[in-house]
């Protein structure tokens, strides 16, 4: 394959194509972010004022199990890309914070103990049956760009972890004050995040701003990370939708086709804050 560099006097656009520095990029990162994250999403307001339903509450954390199952999934189809053994033992880490070293340990299985702690039993969170169809189609959406994207393009969309930790905090106390009724053991896995994803967004960072050199690299960065703002954000947006009419699959105590806000609890004391 031949790659045919042009000048920017060639390419017409002039001083405008010059790269960013490596801390202009990062500006740029931030400021996406800072614009796009799911923390300003209504659903994540909501959950911080503490006005979702418990049915609102276990419908989010079904379908965010569903987004939580595939990280490592996403995370394997980003190793394979790497050649670099050093590479790919600090990308595995990921894999293994999610799946465990061993059975009954990890991310994944602390989602689960939220679930119970929730009252969903762990079978249903596995089986899908609670997932959105919006949900798989966002969640589908990042591991497909995980997938067919250069690892440029697949470790800037994983930056949305700068912003992760300060967002588990604002949860964290969240839960414990509006939300009582979920135990506190199961906020586990939202502590381990706090640590787990302010080291992994900046290690990420660190290899985006080394490799997106040209300004075409670095504006397939920022355009990445906007992308999986719009996941994130696409994710809620479902959530908050709630069930197709004549579906289960958003449905907890609810019923079916109702959408957000329609809370009323069938025996559950649904409608508490
Ligand atoms: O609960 C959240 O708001 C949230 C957000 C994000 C994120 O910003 O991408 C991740 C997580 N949680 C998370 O738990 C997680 O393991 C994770 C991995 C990744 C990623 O893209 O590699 N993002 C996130």
């Amino acid at each position: 394959m031949t790659t045919t560099v042009k000048t920017d006097a060639e390419s017409g656009t002039g001083a405008e194509r010059a790269p960013w520095t490596p801390d202009e990029l990062t500006e740029r990162l931030r400021a996406v972010s800072a614009a796009r994250y799911h923390d300003r999403h209504p659903f994540n307001v909501r959950m911080h004022e503490g006005t979702l339903t418990r049915a609102e509450l276990r419908r989010w954390i079904a379908n965010r199990f569903h987004y939580q199952r595939h990280i490592p999934v996403k995370d394997a189809l980003i190793l394979a890309k790497f050649d670099d053994p050093a590479l790919r033992r600090g990308w595995s880490r990921r894999i293994r914070d999610h799946d465990g070293e061993r059975p009954g340990e990890g991310g994944i299985e602390r989602w689960l103990r939220l679930g119970e702690a929730a009252g969903i039993p762990r079978a249903e969170l596995w089986d899908t049956s609670r997932v959105l169809p919006g949900v798989r189609l966002a969640v589908d959406g990042y591991v497909n760009f995980c997938r067919l994207r250069p690892a440029l393009d697949a470790v800037a969309a994983s930056l949305t972890e700068l912003s992760a930790p300060d967002l588990m905090r604002t949860r964290i106390a969240a839960f414990e004050r509006h939300y009582p009724w979920i135990d506190t053991e199961g906020l586990t896995y939202f502590r381990g995040r706090v640590g787990q994803g302010g080291r992994d967004g900046q290690e990420a960072l660190g290899l985006v701003r080394a490799w997106a050199r040209t300004r075409e690299e670095q504006e397939r960065a920022v355009a990445a990370l906007a992308f999986k703002c719009d996941v994130l954000w696409s994710l809620l947006d479902a959530v908050s939708g709630g069930a197709p009419a004549g579906s289960s699959c958003g449905a907890f105590g609810e019923a079916a086709g109702a959408g957000a806000g329609a809370g009323a609890g069938v025996g559950e004391g649904d409608g508490d804050a």
